[in-house]
């Protein structure tokens, strides 16, 4: 297993963002992290990556424990939000270099692992061009390329294709399933549902809570309906309305 929770918790004052989640995640798949906005999938990506202590629960992420060894789980993950931090007045070669440094790797190391990685997201020609000048699915696809570097066993990807074209994002589909055919975990939140359908399994988060956790086929099966935007409507909406 590349990821394992059992009854995570993660409390603001009161208020249970995450609320006792429970689930598994194997090495190579592809698992989508859906729910509404404020669901609580950021605070539980936190956690998973080692960036908030939770106040409850236990689990393992690339083999290391979440509550002790949350320091060497930074080393074995990649991560890249939305809100990915590339320099735009860097080039696109200059912003792997620094993000290689981060990672702790010398120069030698960030030219041949740049070089695999720009091979396989078709970065090449753009190495020299200013980031400010990029398209943004060429962004996204840069921002990926720095998040896996360090070679993670783990990529966790929130949001990574809000705010580019239906193109793009197929496109950036596709090498969500290179590395899941390269052996490597990934872990995706996303709000666009024909998404969700690329998915190995989803789970879906309500309040903090977890719902539904199955293959897109058979929450599809189980209400009834065609397509996982149903199923997200059926199962969120839920005592709603
Ligand atoms: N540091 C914090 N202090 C207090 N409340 C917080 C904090 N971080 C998150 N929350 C609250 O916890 C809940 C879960 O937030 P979280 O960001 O995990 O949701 P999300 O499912 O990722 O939402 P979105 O899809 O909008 O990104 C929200 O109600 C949010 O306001």
């Amino acid at each position: 297993m590349s990821v394992e929770v059992a009854g995570l918790t993660k409390m603001f004052g009161d208020f249970a963002a995450v609320d006792h989640v429970s689930f598994s995640v194997e090495k190579g798949e592809i698992f989508g992290f859906l729910g509404a906005n404020g669901a609580g999938k950021t605070t539980t990506i936190r956690m998973l990556c080692g960036l908030l202590e939770p106040s409850e629960g236990t689990g393992r992420v690339a083999g290391f424990d979440i509550n002790r060894e949350y320091n060497k789980i930074k080393n074995r993950i990649g991560y890249m939000s939305q809100k990915f931090s590339l320099y735009n007045d860097l080039t696109a070669w200059e912003n792997i270099e620094f993000y290689g440094g981060i990672y702790g790797l010398n120069d030698k190391e960030i030219k041949e692992r740049s070089s695999e990685l720009f091979a396989i997201i078709g970065l090449e020609e753009l190495k020299d061009k200013l980031t400010s000048s990029i398209p943004m699915g060429w962004k996204q696809r840069l921002a990926l390329c720095a998040s896996l570097l360090h070679d993670p066993d783990i990529i966790f990807l929130d949001e990574p294709t809000s705010g580019v074209d239906p193109v793009s994002r197929r496109n950036f589909w596709k090498l969500i399933y290179q590395l899941s055919d390269m052996g490597k975990t990934v872990f995706v939140t996303t709000h666009y549902m024909d998404e969700a359908e690329y998915c190995h399994r989803l789970s879906i988060m309500k309040q903090g809570r977890i719902i539904e956790m199955d293959n897109p086929r058979s929450l599809k099966e189980k209400y009834g309906v065609k397509t996982m935007q149903d199923v997200f409507l059926a199962s969120v909406g839920r005592g709603e309305n």
